[in-house]
């Protein structure tokens, strides 16, 4: 059954919809790239950049999320001033039936679109987008519902780039308590601990976290959504990032993703990170998230208290 078919649980279309719209986003990004005009501005510091790839994405994602679902509200990291204008052209994901088998938990078929929360990040992994390291940049669309994280998308623009003839891009779905698809999930290996961290965020509290978990391993990459795609895939066991510069568009689709294929994503107390609508947008207490089948709270635990009480809410 497509997720466009009558009956389909309303999660389940906001989801097959959203996979849609991000890929479109996906081409916008590449095709800003392509030109080269990037339009860099900078944000609340050198460390927090825009680009008019992130703009552009933004304007078509919120401004076709605001057409289909007209009920729900819809956050998006670039800010409002970007989607005023609804009179160009608004894409349109009904069409793509790429996505199907989108299925629901019992209890969030019922689930209304004024409940919604809609978290978007155009363009996670900007600094890595303006630096060509093309395949750390992620689309999210992360929803949520009773201020919970419960479907996500994470589009990987350029998923094998460096490889010519495979097909360029993907993306991976999913609902919690449902079902979750668009890459093969994979455990990581047994006998080592493989951390993945920030690369251009790093601090004195980000390093004695990891190295609290004694890894065998540190994998210092871009991006919310491409360092829980590592998780995904087995690449890494643990994302650690005891910061906090993340948001809740950077978390939401990753967490519910990952949930979606058993794994974990919490602050680095262990609390669950809250989705309304009136949510702070920092996530000021950090992030720790693990693969299925690792022990969350064997991490939390061995986190250092003097990093759990620099990150107060
Ligand atoms: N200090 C910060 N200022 C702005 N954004 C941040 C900061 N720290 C993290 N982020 C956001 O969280 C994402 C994951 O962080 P990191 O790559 O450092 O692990 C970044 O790609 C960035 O999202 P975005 O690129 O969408 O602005
Ligand atoms: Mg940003
Ligand atoms: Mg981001
Ligand atoms: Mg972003």
């Amino acid at each position: 059954m497509s997720v466009a078919a009558k009956g389909a649980p309303l999660l389940s279309r906001v989801v097959g919809y959203s996979v849609a719209i991000a890929n479109n986003a996906g081409n916008i990004i590449r095709d800003i790239m392509k030109k080269g005009e990037l339009g860099i501005v900078e944000k609340e510091s050198a460390q927090d950049l825009q680009t008019e790839a992130d703009r552009a994405a933004q304007r078509s994602i919120i401004t076709a999320l605001q057409k289909y679902f007209p009920k729900s509200t819809i956050i998006g990291e670039e800010g409002e001033e970007e989607v005023k204008d609804l009179s160009g052209q608004v894409f349109d994901p009904t069409a793509d039936s790429s996505v199907s088998g989108i299925t629901c938990p019992s209890h969030l078929t019922s689930v209304a679109e004024e409940e919604l929360v809609i978290w978007v990040d155009p363009l996670d992994g900007t600094a890595e987008y303006t630096q060509g390291l093309l395949d750390h940049v992620t689309v999210l669309i992360g929803i949520a519902s009773g201020g919970k994280a419960v479907g996500g998308v994470i589009h990987q623009p350029y998923y094998n780039y460096q490889n010519p003839g495979s097909k360029l891009g993907r993306t991976i779905w999913g609902i919690v308590g449902g079902s979750v698809g668009g890459m093969p999930l994979t455990a990581p290996p047994d006998g080592k601990l493989i951390v993945t961290t920030t690369r251009s965020h790093s601090s004195s509290t980000v390093n004695d976290a990891i190295a609290a978990l004694s890894p065998t391993e540190v994998l210092r990459v871009g991006g919310a959504g491409h360092k829980v795609m590592m998780l995904l895939e087995g690449k890494a066991h643990v994302y650690v990032f005891a910061s906090p510069g993340c948001k809740k568009w950077d978390t939401c689709a990753p967490q519910a993703v990952l949930e979606a294929a058993g794994g974990v994503l919490s602050d680095i107390q262990g609390k669950v990170i809250p989705y309304h609508a009136s949510a702070p947008h920092r996530n000021s207490t950090g992030v720790l998230a693990s693969a299925a089948g690792q022990d969350h709270q064997a991490f939390l635990t061995k986190i250092p208290q003097h990093v759990k009480d620099n990150l107060k809410a």
